[in-house]
């Protein structure tokens, strides 16, 4: 296995912290720690960078025992949250940081390796402006060209687009994936948007309390939750009591028709352009549903509705918790 992690802890007053995690990486692909703030995302990177130390636990690399190398002998580059530019130094001079002061390079020798990474990132004939100058979203390719210049075998990337407004953060993550695959760089990313978890990762480690609750692909992860705590963490659910048993039952999963003698009524509905939001209530509950397109978005507040879920020929989904 490529890069490992075996019974990992660190903790801080108050029992904060990481408390046991085991992760196996393979080598290019995208890992994803997801979890709410304080779960210890950012001590796993910490860990990783080497910016910290554990109190147990290893961290194999190609076999090799990592734990105690400090951060500037791991093959490792950190993209952090706010970029972590200096805003002194031009573009160029900022990517060539890692190469001058860790590598020991002279700038001559640095400087076209800098601008091979900028023309990755797509900001070749910017070498020269001054990161102030630059949009969000062209700082954060400055912070991916630095990072990536000392040819690490594994990119960390802590929440890099929480700062950048909705449009751009899509466009970004589509470029980061696409960097991803083009370098076959191993990337370990961390984030709390469950959509950015689910669209660019291989692999998702959902994390609560310091501890990985469920490993999995993403297709894993949002249908087979191994609890209720990663079912609402990922997409919206529904928990229906039957039986004794308590199914999860996605929104999208729930159909309904209009039916005057149905045992529904539509509660509340709101309309999304591609797809319509529902409520439905019978008496005691009320489930979600979400239904595509035109004909989804037909149903009204107060329209009585048969619903179930699951495909009608093949009954209700197997998917309990
Ligand atoms: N240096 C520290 N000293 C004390 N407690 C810490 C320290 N660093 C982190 N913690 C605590 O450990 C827990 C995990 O923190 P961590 O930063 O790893 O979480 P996170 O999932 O990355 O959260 P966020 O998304 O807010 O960054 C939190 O409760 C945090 O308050």
């Amino acid at each position: 296995m490529f890069l490992q992690l075996k019974g990992l802890k660190k903790i801080y007053e108050d029992e904060k912290g990481l408390k046991n995690l085991d992760l196996e990486i393979e080598e290019g692909s995208f890992v994803t720690l997801l979890g709410p703030s304080g779960c210890g995302k950012t001590t796993t990177l910490n860990l990783l960078g080497g910016f910290i130390q554990p109190d147990s636990g290893h961290i194999l690399l190609e076999g090799e025992d990592i734990t105690g190398l400090p951060p500037e002998r791991r093959p490792v580059s950190t993209v952090f949250q706010s970029y972590a530019l200096f805003p002194h130094l031009n573009v160029l001079d900022n990517v060539c940081y890692g190469l001058r002061f860790f590598r020991g390079m002279k700038k001559k020798e640095a400087a076209p390796i800098a601008m091979e990474e900028l023309k990755t990132v797509g900001l070749s004939g910017y070498e020269t402006a001054r990161i102030g100058e630059l949009s969000g979203g062209q700082q954060q390719r400055v912070a991916l060209a630095r990072a990536m210049a000392t040819g690490p075998k594994i990119l960390l990337l802590d929440e890099p687009l929480s700062n950048l407004d909705a449009g751009l953060r899509v466009q970004l993550r589509e470029e980061l994936k696409e960097l991803q695959k083009k370098l076959g760089i191993t990337m370990v990313f961390v984030t709390h948007d469950q959509e950015e978890a689910l669209s660019l990762s291989d692999k998702i480690v959902v994390m609560e309390k310091g501890v990985a609750v469920q490993t999995g692909t993403p297709r894993e992860i949002y249908f087979s939750p191994v609890s209720r705590y990663v079912a609402s963490f990922v997409g919206k659910a529904n928990y229906i009591e039957e039986n004794g048993r308590v199914q999860i039952v996605r929104p999208e999963d729930v159909w309904m028709e209009m039916d005057p003698s149905g045992d529904y009524t539509v509660w509340s509905a709101s309309f999304m352009g591609a797809h319509t939001l529902y409520e439905l209530e019978n008496g005691s509950n009320v489930i979600k549903a979400d239904l595509f397109g035109r004909e989804g978005s037909l149903f009204s507040v107060g329209d009585r509705v048969r619903a179930g879920w699951g495909s009608r020929k093949d009954g209700p989904r197997d998917c309990h918790l």
